[in-house]
């Protein structure tokens, strides 16, 4: 209660010294920005002229003579993998370790706050508790042992009850980066609705075709009237691209016109570069705000439950598997092969497979398997057909590139545009391979379905659109709260702000050891092809226990 009271006093003395603060309005350059702030400066009293966040919470723990709950909390300040990136660690007792993400009062401590909007909003004054406490957070892991620290917890994502801009301030932009997936549109759409209805907002840009788009095309404008029916429709109304990542020439183009908050919708690249955006924003000490919305049906982002769009595909991806079923039911010896998308990350295929129960086998890429000799896939094949006379296969578009790459040696090193490991159409392959090999011992009829791009093209779905909406709201109060330089997603349940650098800095992949995996062994029966060597240097790379719904 103490330091909730004292730091609430806190806020009130540094509310009544602030000042009006336009740093990246208009288009000054950096230096002129630097200047103007340097020259607003002198308005705040001596004493809390330089008085960050981090110090403020210092004072208050001296102010509060050694209370046991402020003794604990301490922010520890510690160097980055990517440069002037501070991450803002608060510990505090049996093992809480909060990463938090930067927030406005970090480089701008006397910026000026203003009451939310929405506290005068009918709809929402009467929530009960509708604005989250700044002090609530969510924790990575909710499986613990008696005796277990209590580990690392995420910002609890929401609104608050100050914002730091004021509406008619506001010029926000949105782009979408990387691959589709569905319920790109649905964000965009609920994005514009819930800064224009929640925060009175009516500058929005949608960026046109990607990054590229910041310094090689026009924007678009968009409203609450554009956007109204664009969740019906697959892809992205605001096109998207990979590779063209200029940060120097993004940022130059985000100050130039102006922009104060800027939404990246995009996978594990787009977090990336939203990341070296975020860092030279703030090099240039521009006051805008970078939040990421993660997009991904491959779920190769780590730390958050799932994003929207995977649950479109495993859906869309049903209907392929039926279609296999179907045909190899239907003929003698007859097998099904769909090949799904997932480059380096299996969920799909394991999730698909595991709704589906007409499966027999799945490949992924985190299980390596091998195809001749005992405990091989033709084996399984052999024995699979012998006992129900057909089969149905799924392979992740990723799986066995080690075996095809054998055969095809420039396919190790081919890239796209973003530096994303081109593959081999491994369906194909497998394919041809279990046709020859069985060529001389049995008839065989082997049917191929490759609906790849049908599963992301299509719109998204009830659950998924119930997923987009809540993340686009979350990004959206976290911004207008002042938040930055992070990305929204669920954890165990929960909307959070991750720091980009918890989401950038390994991929989300199946743990083959892990629970998920042995469920659909268990649900396929199909043998794991690991040999023991491999389990021992089975990546453990995922974060175990994600998918957890
Ligand atoms: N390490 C990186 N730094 C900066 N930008 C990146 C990085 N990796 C990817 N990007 C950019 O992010 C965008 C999307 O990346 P990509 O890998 O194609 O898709 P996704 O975001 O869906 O993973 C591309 O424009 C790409 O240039
Ligand atoms: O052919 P494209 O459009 O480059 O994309 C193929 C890749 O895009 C994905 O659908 C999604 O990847 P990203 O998240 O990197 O966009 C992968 O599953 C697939 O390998
Ligand atoms: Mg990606």
């Amino acid at each position: 209660m103490i330091i909730i009271t004292l730091s609430r006093i806190f806020h009130r003395c540094m509310d009544y010294f602030r000042f009006r603060s336009s740093s990246s309005g208009g288009r000054s350059t950096a230096s002129e920005t630097d200047h103007h702030h340097h020259q607003l400066i002198p308005r705040i009293s001596r004493k809390y002229r330089s008085l960050s966040f981090d110090s403020g919470l210092r004072l208050i723990a001296s102010l509060s003579n050694n209370h046991q709950r402020i003794e604990s909390p301490t922010r520890l300040v510690m160097s980055s993998s990517v440069s002037n990136s501070d991450r803002k660690i608060v510990t505090g007792s049996a093992g809480y370790i909060l990463e938090d993400v930067p927030h406005f009062t970090d480089d701008f401590p006397d910026c000026p706050t203003y009451p939310n909007p929405l506290q005068d909003n009918a709809a929402y004054s009467v929530v009960k508790q509708y604005f989250v406490d700044d002090d609530d957070t969510v924790p990575q892991k909710i499986v613990v042992h008696p005796d277990s620290p209590r580990g690392t917890h995420f910002r609890r994502a929401g609104p608050r009850q100050r914002v730091y801009f004021e509406s008619d301030d506001v010029l926000a932009c949105i782009v979408t980066c990387g691959g589709l997936c569905p319920g790109l549109n649905t964000v965009i759409r609920e994005i514009v609705c819930g800064l224009s209805y929640m925060y009175g907002v009516k500058r929005i840009l949608g960026i046109d075709g990607g990054y590229r788009g910041f310094y090689a095309r026009n924007t678009i404008h968009l409203d609450t009237n554009t956007v109204n029916d664009i969740h019906r429709s697959g892809g992205t109304i605001l096109g998207t691209s990979r590779g063209g990542h200029d940060t120097t020439k993004i940022v130059d183009s985000i100050q130039d016109r102006g922009i104060n908050q800027v939404y990246i919708i995009g996978g594990d690249g787009s977090q990336k570069g939203a990341a070296a955006i975020f860092e030279e924003i703030r090099r240039r000490k521009l006051k805008v705000a970078v939040a990421g919305i993660p997009k991904t049906i491959d779920n190769d982002i780590p730390i958050i439950d799932r994003s929207f769009g995977f649950d479109t595909a495993v859906e869309e991806a049903q209907r392929a598997i039926n279609a296999a079923h179907v045909e190899a039911t239907s003929f003698e010896n007859g097998i099904g092969l769909v090949k799904l998308m997932g480059r380096y990350s299996g969920f799909i295929a394991m999730y698909a497979t595991l709704a589906s129960r007409d499966v027999d086998c799945c490949l992924i890429p985190e299980s390596p398997f091998f195809l001749e000799g005992p405990g091989g896939l033709f084996e399984f094949i052999s024995k699979r057909l012998k006992e129900s006379g057909h089969m149905v296969i799924v392979i992740a578009e990723g799986a066995g590139q080690d075996l095809l790459a054998e055969s095809i040696e420039e396919s190790k090193t081919l890239k796209d545009a973003s530096g994303n490991k081109l593959l081999q159409d491994v369906g194909l392959w497998i394919s041809q391979r279990i046709k020859d090999h069985f060529a001389k011992k049995m008839t065989l009829n082997l049917k191929y379905i490759d609906p790849t791009y049908m599963i992301r093209a299509v719109p998204s779905n009830a659950s998924d659109n119930v997923c987009c909406t809540l993340l686009a709201q979350s990004a959206v109060h976290g911004v207008m709260a002042g938040y930055n330089g992070f990305t929204v997603g669920l954890v165990n349940g929960r909307h959070t702000y991750i720091p980009f650098y918890r989401i950038t800095e390994k991929q989300n992949k199946v743990v083959t050891t892990d629970r998920m995996w042995a469920r659909l062994l268990s649900s396929t029966n199909q043998p794991s092809f690991m040999k023991h060597d491999d389990i021992d240097s089975n990546q453990l790379v995922g974060e175990p226990g994600t998918m957890k719904w």
